[in-house]
């Protein structure tokens, strides 16, 4: 595992990419915020650009592209607005694509309940914390604290973990200011991204993925990579990455991505 500094630049090394996609049809999967779409305060107003869609677009004619998302299902096609493609939301519990493809992960709704009844719960004892805010997918519920005063983070991170201890069946991931309730399955954005490859090779013969992805929560998939693939990491999650390669920025991305067009 290397920091992000460590990695090569994904850009400078374009030509690892051009040798690796004239030997296996890529397959190539996109995180959406703080890939396709910058970071900003309030999830709700996260945006992607109309040239990123644009170039997603073009690139989602020459090769398979599916977007793998923390977001509910909905809400990331929506936000997105590619048609065609495969999408995979709640950290990939949930999963759609063309010709009206559509899988969830069945243990995962036997979990729906316990999200019902924890997040009153949660809502109750962190309702003096100033900034958290919640944000319910079918299959995750995410505690936004980017607004929190610094000083109480720590606090925070105790009150959902002391909250999460009457409840075996969820568990909980950290990502950028944010904290991801998910049911305690052995499935994340890494098995999603294991699943779409089966399926689309079966479809269409052997192929190599490619890993976009700037969160901890998309570790799992560059691990899932490991075997075969080439991940990379876009900005900074602060931890040693498994991916392999780097971009600074969702500039950067649609650099890259634009260059991926052009082969
Ligand atoms: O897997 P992703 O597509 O990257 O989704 C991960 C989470 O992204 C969103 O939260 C993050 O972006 C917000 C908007 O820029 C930002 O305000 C927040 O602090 C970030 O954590 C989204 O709201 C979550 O549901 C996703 O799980």
């Amino acid at each position: 595992m290397r920091a992000s500094k460590e990695l090569p630049s994904a850009i400078e090394r374009i030509d690892d990419f051009k040798k690796a996609f004239q030997e296996k049809k890529p397959l190539i999967f996109l995180d959406f915020d703080g890939t396709l779409s910058p970071i900003v305060a309030n999830h709700e107003d996260a945006e992607i650009s109309a040239e990123m869609k644009k170039t997603v677009q073009e690139l989602s004619q020459k090769y398979q592209v599916a977007i793998i998302s923390g977001r509910g299902l909905e809400d990331v096609k929506d936000k997105a607005g590619i048609a065609d493609i495969y999408y995979a939301g709640s950290h990939g519990f949930e999963i759609s694509g063309p010709a009206n493809f559509h899988e969830e992960n069945d243990e995962a709704q036997e979990v729906l309940p316990a999200f019902d009844e924890l997040e009153p719960k949660l809502k109750s004892a962190l309702e003096d914390l100033k900034g958290v805010r919640f944000e319910r997918k079918k299959f995750t519920l995410a505690v936004h604290y980017r607004k929190l005063k610094e000083e109480r983070e720590t606090e925070f991170l105790k009150m959902v973990k002391d909250c999460l201890k009457d409840f075996p069946r969820l568990n909980m991931g950290e990502g950028k200011k944010v904290v991801e309730i998910k049911p305690n399955i052995d499935w994340h954005k890494g098995k999603a991204v294991g699943f779409l490859m089966n399926k689309l090779t079966k479809d269409s013969g052997e192929m190599l993925p490619v890993f976009l992805g700037d969160d901890l929560t998309d570790e799992d998939a560059f691990q899932e990579l490991k075997k075969e693939g080439m991940g990379i990491l876009v900005g900074d999650h602060g931890k040693k990455s498994h991916a392999d390669y780097s971009l600074k920025s969702v500039d950067e991305v649609q650099e890259f991505l634009q260059k991926l067009i052009k082969f």
